[in-house]
């Protein structure tokens, strides 16, 4: 069997330094034990996140030469929007400054008080912006979602009888629309399947509710029904990717992510007053509707990075570099999410540390300790995260209490993930060690960005 190699050869480096770990212990308590606060510069590999930290190409370095700062009518957004029609098929595009800029307009667009947005599991920055507007996120992702052990291929597919449920409950004219995440972030980056896709569309058709997608990393879900679903494993992820969207009314992007780009993002739609009352809204929060945000030269390299990100070599390289991780991590005994998911490995937290009460946040002090025991940088993904219920003010308590070790597009190689493998497997001997935290810092709404800590 060839070993895979990645797609592509390095043309420009960044040099990142081992620290020790008396360093790093201090510089974990300065950052109050929050992955969040550490310097850049005290991190060796940066698995904090896979937005905005993907590699650009060649090609896309070069279109920022070309782009047009014009402030009104400029090129790069022409170019633009032509990317988004030719690969995602939605007619119209409002750029934005990155993925809650346009879950923003939407959501201001769409939602009333009192409404419901059904979806396939919250995130965070979605059900914030759906809640700022008075609406209620209802979870309506299959069961298997919520259990990091269950194998199921497609787990973040959405329940039907659960959105049938909601439907009958409060009825269509409450339900704006609902939003499928593809892939489901919080699940561990589970895909949604084509056949659930079509399940969803006809409910949606025969209750007047519009189906929207948080599309930021739809390529990766894409690769997963090429690998796993009946009839697509001869199709390429171009193709796939375009039939996922042509099911949708329309869709919010974080273009740091499958876009390949460092900042940005998009408001995709098909129906002309929304696209009107985009206009109207973006000239508020973003900018002008040829520009949102963002600089020409940042549309420029989001063009680029549309026709990059369907490229097969390239996102199946993407894929099997994260299974790569995984895999070590399975074969040690290690409890991680599977199947394992597109853009990251979740440690699952609370197998991890069964001693840790959850109100003492497992995964935060998990990935606390990892920092310290090899300048790893992950990612609380599970009660700090979760936040806290508006209505009774009590924590949120999330079955998946999981620690994110998000991998860049384009930035490191396997050898990287061999230091991660070997890192996770020592602090795996070592687990009794680890202790609980308590918060001594509380910010009011998405706390996990900024909150501190205090081992107990
Ligand atoms: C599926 C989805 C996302 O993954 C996403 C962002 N994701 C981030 C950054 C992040 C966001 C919120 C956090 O609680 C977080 F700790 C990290 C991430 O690391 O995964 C956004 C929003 O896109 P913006 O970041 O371009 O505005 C919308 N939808």
């Amino acid at each position: 069997q060839r070993p895979w190699a990645e797609p592509y050869k390095i043309k420009a480096v960044e040099p990142i330094r081992m620290t020790t770990r008396e360093y790093r212990e201090q510089a974990i308590r300065e950052a109050g034990y929050n992955t969040f606060l550490l310097r850049s510069e005290d991190v060796y590999i940066d698995l904090l996140t896979d937005s905005g930290t993907n590699a650009m190409s060649d090609r896309q370095w070069g279109a920022l030469m070309m782009g047009d700062e014009a402030y009104a009518g400029a090129r790069s957004f022409f170019r633009l929007e032509e990317a988004v029609r030719e690969i995602y098929g939605f007619k119209y595009v409002v750029p934005t400054h990155q993925g809650r800029g346009a879950e923003h307009l939407i959501s201001r667009i769409l939602i009333k008080p009192g409404d419901y947005i059904p979806g396939n599991m919250y995130f965070t920055t979605t059900r914030t912006h759906q809640e700022l507007q008075g609406g209620t996120f209802v979870d309506v992702i299959i069961d298997e979602a919520h259990d990091p052990q269950a194998s199921h291929p497609f787990k973040g597919n959405v329940d039907i009888a659960k959105f049938e449920a909601l439907i009958d409950r409060v009825g269509a004219d409450k339900i704006p629309y609902i939003n499928v995440a593809l892939t489901v972030n919080m699940a561990g980056g589970q895909p949604v399947s084509m056949a659930n896709l079509r399940e969803v569309r006809k409910v949606c058709d025969r209750h007047g509710i519009r189906m929207w997608s948080d599309a930021t990393r739809a390529v990766e879900n894409a690769y997963f029904i090429k690998e796993r679903e009946e009839g697509y494993q001869d199709k390429p992820v171009r193709e796939i990717l375009k039939e996922m969207m042509s099911y949708f009314d329309g869709c919010t992007m974080s273009g740091k992510k499958d876009c390949l780009v460092n900042i940005g993002g998009f408001l995709a739609m098909n129906e002309e007053w929304i696209l009107q009352k985009a206009r109207e809204q973006v000239v508020i929060f973003e900018g002008m509707p040829t520009y949102g945000g963002l600089a020409g030269r940042d549309m420029e390299a989001i063009a680029q990075g549309i026709y990059e990100m369907v490229d097969d070599d390239y996102i199946a390289h993407r894929i099997h570099q994260v299974r790569y991780l995984g895999e070590q991590l399975l074969e040690a005994g290690i409890p991680i999410v599977q199947p394992i998911g597109g853009h990251a490995v979740f440690l699952d937290a609370r197998a991890f540390l069964p001693h840790i009460p959850q109100d003492q946040f497992p995964a935060q002090a998990l990935a606390a300790a990892l920092y310290v025991d090899s300048g790893v940088r992950a990612m609380e993904r599970g009660i700090v995260s979760a936040g806290r219920n508006p209505q009774t003010g009590e924590h949120n308590y999330p079955k998946l209490e999981l620690v994110r070790l998000t991998i860049p597009r384009r930035v490191y190689t396997d050898r990287h993930m061999d230091v991660v493998a070997y890192s996770v497997k020592h602090l795996w001997k070592e687990r009794d060690t680890i202790r609980g935290l308590r918060m001594v810092y509380e910010p009011p709404t998405l706390r996990f960005f900024t909150a501190r800590f205090e081992p107990i």
